[in-house]
This record gives structure tokens, sequence and C-alpha cells, in this order.
């Protein structure tokens, strides 16, 4: 697999990041099997906690398509940050249901990027075969 390719992806994803009021652009950008490619961004808000992350919304966006985990080959995610773009909580919650546990998560900066997992993100997450 091309995770450069998909780093460069979501790099262009950023580009349409909304983000007035911490001025940081994410991207995160999403494999398919079927080769088809979904980019998403931050979106803020001026109440605060209405903000999207770009990782939830490009999962959120191959869902509303009607993909699936099994439909989802790798994600990016990136951002201008040293060393790397690092989800946060709410997003590797989501993950944790929406991706399968070892569905490649590339996370990248301007010329480096990491594989890892959420797996090893979010480690004995809380999932609905909990409930
Ligand atoms: O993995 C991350 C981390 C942060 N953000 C966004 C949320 C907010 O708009 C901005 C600053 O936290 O970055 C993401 O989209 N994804
Ligand atoms: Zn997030």
């Amino acid at each position: 697999m091309d995770y450069q390719k998909l780093v460069d992806e979501a790099f262009i994803a950023s580009e349409n990041a909304y983000a007035p009021y911490s001025s940081f652009k994410v991207g995160a950008s999403l494999l398919l099997t079927d080769g088809t490619i979904i980019h998403g961004t931050n979106i803020e808000n001026a109440a605060y906690g209405s903000t999207m992350c770009a990782e939830r919304n490009a999962v959120f966006q191959a869902y509303c398509q009607g993909y699936r985990k099994s439909d989802i080959e790798a994600l990016a995610i990136v951002g201008d940050c040293s060393p790397l773009i690092s989800p946060c909580g709410a997003c590797r919650q989501v993950l944790a249901e929406l991706l399968d546990p070892y569905t490649p998560i590339v996370l990248g900066c301007k010329d480096y990027y990491e594989v890892t997992n959420i797996q090893e993100l979010l480690p004995r997450a809380f999932i609905g075969e909990s409930l």
C-alpha cells in the first residue's frame, strides 16, 4: 500500500479545513477496498465543543455512503505539527468502533509518517460487545 500517497491525499484534504479559531488545519484520507479515497477535514465552531475532527468526518462520510469497516483499507491523518498528529480521545473511541482493530492508521507530518492502528492507540476500548 502506498502510504505516502494517502498522506499526500490527507494534506490535500486539509486545504478545506475550516479552522478560524485554532488555525490548526487537519486532513484525513481513507482508502477503501474499491479504490475510492474519501477526504475529511476539521470543521470548527464558535461553540468550540461543536467542532468536528478531520478523521471522524472522513470515517463518518464513508459510513454515510454505505461503506463499513471491512471496506476500509487504511486511514491517514495529517497536520502541521511535530513530530506527528495524535488523534483526540473522542476520535479514538469512534475509530475503535468503526475501524477494524488492526487497520493501518498513518499519522503524518510534512516529511515523516508512522503507521499504527486503533488497537495500539486505544487498547482495551469500550465497544458494543461489552453492552
Ligand atoms: O487528530 C486531530 C487533532 C485535532 N483536530 C482538530 C480539532 C480542532 O479543530 C483543532 C485543534 O484541536 O484540530 C483534528 O481534527 N484531529
Ligand atoms: Zn478528534
